[in-house]
């Protein structure tokens, strides 16, 4: 692996041991190794040196050797963590945004020996312009007032102490292709907003919401079969004072119609501000699905837009939201309009997502 060693002797301030009077090899019994990747290019181009400054000062503190990888391309983290001996290294960090994250994913899940090394924890320094997952992760761990303050020191120091939490993933098998995604899954209005508006990526943000407008004034509907299978969560019995709970799933259902959207997600953030799907817990098996059809018409779709960031749209008339397994959009000959997965666009006659049984490792707080 072509990394540079950041690796500094941090005996003497190792918190976890306490003090330095411990012999070298109960040292080395202790110390983590974490290969840390940075975007340099992720938000505001600032991976590099917020690394180098801020994240890296608390893991040596912390008493972690740093394995660095600083991207020169995309696709370079995917490549690196699917072919690099991962044996020795005891969590990834992500200093990026969620796209650099969906790399080592996907890098890890197709990896010969996935069923062992795709437990490993996963850290994301949020430092890109979409940080759904870490922004979740600190609703999730109730950290969310700290990670607002200072994002990257409250990501850092979740890295830094290596507690994880089990986090939702999903599989999607795209045409017979494995994908995994942890973030959205999305097909129509929404998925068209995002992929549509790079064009205006130069003004930053307000880029989606004149895309909103254009879109509703022409708004599409494309034609598809979508299938689910509905899931809750029920609690079962009390059992030594812990309450325990189990999915529940009902008949299947099928629509064969036009859609203005369908967008999923198994986070309860789909971005740094954007608030999907409030009820979503870490790991809980569930895929939360909304769809709008063409019945639903432009002032619905409008209100769905705009009651994003609140949370609000999921109880807007005429958009459906459900909690399910599973889902499939199928459409012959090609399903039409932008299907993004984690934001970046896919297509394909067949997208089917479920949640995949081996959930990620993410270190929080
Ligand atoms: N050195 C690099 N140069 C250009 N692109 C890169 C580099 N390293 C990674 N990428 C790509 O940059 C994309 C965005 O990365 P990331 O999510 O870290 O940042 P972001 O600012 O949140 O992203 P976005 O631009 O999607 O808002 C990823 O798809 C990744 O493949």
């Amino acid at each position: 692996m072509t990394v540079a060693n950041e690796s500094q002797d941090t005996l003497d301030h190792d918190p976890k041991l306490g003090h330095s009077t411990l012999s070298l090899a109960s040292y080395l019994l202790f110390v983590r190794r974490y290969l840390v990747i940075v975007n340099p290019v992720s938000g505001q181009g600032k991976g590099l040196p917020t690394f180098r400054e801020k994240v890296h000062p608390i893991l040596m503190e912390a008493g972690v050797k740093v394995e660095l990888l600083v991207t020169e391309r995309p696709g370079h983290a995917r490549s690196m963590v699917s072919s690099s001996n991962l044996s020795e290294i005891d969590g990834i960090i992500t200093v990026g945004g969620d796209g650099l994250l969906y790399e080592v994913v996907n890098g890890l899940r197709c990896r010969d020996d996935s069923d062992r090394i795709s437990n490993i924890p996963l850290g994301i320094i949020a430092t890109g312009s979409g940080n759904g997952l870490a922004r979740s992760v600190a609703e999730y761990s109730k950290e969310d007032a700290d990670y607002l303050k200072n994002p990257v020191l409250s990501t850092t120091l979740a890295a830094a102490r290596g507690k994880v939490v089990p986090v939702n993933l999903m599989e999607v098998e795209l045409d017979g292709r494995k994908i995994y995604s942890f973030l959205s899954v999305g097909w129509g209005l929404l998925a068209d907003i995002d992929v549509e508006s790079e064009v205006l990526r130069a003004i930053g943000e307000s880029r989606f919401t004149i895309w909103s407008f254009l879109r509703l004034a022409k708004l599409r509907h494309y034609k598809a079969q979508l299938s689910y299978i509905p899931c809750e969560r029920v609690s079962r019995d009390e059992l030594n004072g812990t309450s325990r709970t189990s999915l529940r799933e009902r008949d299947p259902v099928f629509i064969d119609g036009e859609f203005i959207s369908v967008y999923s997600t198994c986070q309860s953030y789909i971005g740094s501000d954007l608030i999907f799907a409030p009820k979503a817990q870490p790991g809980d098996g569930l895929i939360h699905l909304t769809y709008m059809t063409k019945d639903a018409g432009r002032a619905s779709a409008t209100q769905f837009l705009l009651g994003i960031d609140k949370g609000a749209h999921l109880s807007v008339s005429g958009v459906s939201y459900v909690t399910v397994k599973e889902f499939t959009i199928r459409c012959a000959g090609g399903i039409n309009g932008t299907i993004t997965i984690d934001g970046e666009r896919v297509t394909g006659e067949e997208i089917k997502i479920k949640i995949s049984p081996r959930p990620l490792h993410v270190f929080a707080l």
